[in-house]
């Protein structure tokens, strides 16, 4: 299978070295996530194009997933390529490909060209055209709105045949801007916050405060996780887990009820500031949205942003919560937030809309500012890569098997498509299928005499799920790998 890559146009009209520069960095990323699915690909530079070619054709779809999911990809066609000699040669090989589609159907050729040929991309058009005409029974050429349109690329001595077009996420390719620190809650706001930046070309690097123990953790690890894994795994990130419960308890402790939580989001700023100067990182990305929430005012926001010299982007600030939502489903994060509880501690009954910052200094004075060097101290570094095998250690109850006993009833936890798309089949067992954003309410409801085996496909789901239900107090758990 082959694939013609095209750049996002804010690339294509950069200078040549600029667009030289992320070409070759696109090409080194789409190698890196391909390299994933299929050994044998292969990614070629190509002018303003990469060529994507691959030898097992049974890993078509998830070529096509992964390339739809790189930043810096306007759309890429699926192609096949032929050699030619001559104007007839073309019309051959398209002859053959698209013979059988013609009966009946109005049609016209499409061409573009670049090199240096004896014929004009029109002629083409023309010679290609009326040969399929005259030499089949179609329902006649029709330029504007045909049946089906026939695409050929043309370039020096190779003719590219188009099969399918397929949009691309857009963006620019991860690494070509500069890196961030994202603060990932696991609602829906902070994980579109973090995709808008990985599509614009940045490593996004996690920050999580834990308010809620393991299970939290559990839970914003999977978003990150999942984001990492759909949009950049070109790249490793770091996954910060700061322990946020002291700071919590002191705030509980020592500040007005009023100013919580723009002190909460203060020493937030704080740690995160200090994290991202030790990672050499400019920038902190929040999914904070005006209004969305009385607190979030611009008063707060500017006396959030003065702790820090530290550049503060908040993506969201004007998008409607509609829209943040349905960006949510889109790629595919809603699910997750829709299952995370809400963890924040510190939600004051009143919370101030116009935090001053005399008050918010005079509050933090009674704060212990040890505790914030002490969870600065105790954060944990892992590298997103890791997140799989830290937690099969923390895990180490919740079995790994394979072979199957009589009462064991596998979970396929995947989503509804996914679980439609490949179905698991396992000779002589059933399949359940109870998506992973309804684990933790309906797992509850399965005959609990059972032992559930929960399938995912990459095995990394499973096991924070089957975390989560461990936590939650059910035994009756194991993770099934297929292979
Ligand atoms: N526990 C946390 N860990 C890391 N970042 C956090 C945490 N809580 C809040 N934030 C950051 O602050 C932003 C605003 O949080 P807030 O709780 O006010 O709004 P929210 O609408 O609940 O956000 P979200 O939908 O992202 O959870 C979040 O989008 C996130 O960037």
């Amino acid at each position: 299978m082959k694939f013609i890559v095209k750049l996002f146009p804010e690339i294509t009209i950069k200078s040549k070295s600029v667009r030289q520069r992320m070409i070759k960095v696109l090409q080194g990323n789409v190698r890196n996530v391909l390299r994933r699915i299929e050994a044998t690909a292969r990614v070629r530079m190509d002018w303003d194009k990469l060529v994507v070619s691959c030898d097992d054709d049974s890993k078509r779809d998830a070529v096509v997933e992964a390339l739809s999911c790189t930043p810096g990809i306007q759309a890429f066609l699926e192609v096949q390529e032929f050699r030619y000699h001559d104007l007839h040669d073309i019309y051959l090989h398209t002859a053959a490909a698209y013979g059988d589609q013609l009966a009946g159907k109005t049609f016209c050729v499409r061409v573009k060209r670049h090199g240096q040929h004896a014929f004009t991309s029109i002629e083409v058009e023309r010679y290609v055209g009326g040969g399929l005409n005259q030499n089949h029974v179609t329902g006649g050429v029709r330029l504007k709105k045909p049946d089906l349109q026939i695409n050929l690329e043309i370039e020096d001595d190779k003719l590219y045949l188009i099969t399918q077009i397929h949009p691309g996420l857009g963006g620019y390719p991860l690494s070509t801007q500069e890196d961030v620190l994202s603060l990932i809650s696991g609602g829906f706001d902070s994980g579109v916050s973090s995709y808008q930046f990985i599509k614009r070309g940045c490593r996004v690097h996690y920050c999580f405060f834990n308010l809620g123990g393991a299970a939290h953790e559990v839970g914003v690890k999977q978003v990150a996780y999942y984001l990492w894994n759909k949009f950049g795994a070109s790249h490793k990130v770091k996954f910060l887990a700061v322990p946020f419960e002291p700071i919590v308890a002191e705030i509980l402790e020592k500040i007005d009820n009023g100013h919580m939580g723009v002190v909460l989001k203060r020493m937030m700023m704080r740690v995160a500031a200090n994290l991202a100067e030790r990672m050499n990182i400019e920038a902190l990305v929040t999914g904070e949205s005006l209004g969305q929430v009385s607190s979030q005012t611009l008063t707060n926001l500017s006396v959030i942003d003065r702790v820090t010299e530290t550049l503060i982007l908040r993506p969201l600030v004007t998008m409607d919560k509609q829209d943040i939502v349905d960006t949510a489903r889109r790629i595919g994060t809603l699910e997750f937030a829709e299952t995370m509880p809400e963890y924040c501690g510190v939600i004051s009954n009143k919370p101030t809309v116009k935090a001053q910052m005399s008050k918010v200094l005079e509050e933090e004075s009674k704060f212990d500012f040890a505790i914030l060097e002490r969870v600065i101290a105790e954060t944990r570094w892992m590298d997103i890569r890791d997140i799989a095998n830290q937690t099969r250690e923390q895990v180490q109850e919740v079995e790994t098997v394979q072979a199957l006993l009589a009462d064991e009833v596998i979970l396929d936890i995947r989503s509804p498509d996914d679980h439609e798309d490949r179905p698991l089949v396992v000779a002589g067992h059933a399949v359940v299928h109870l998506p992973f954003y309804k684990l933790a309410t309906q797992f509850g409801d399965l005959d609990q005499s059972k032992t559930y085996l929960l399938y995912c496909d990459r095995g990394v789901m499973s096991k924070l799920q089957a975390l989560y239900l461990k936590e939650k107090g059910f035994n009756n758990i194991k993770v099934y790998r297929a292979n």
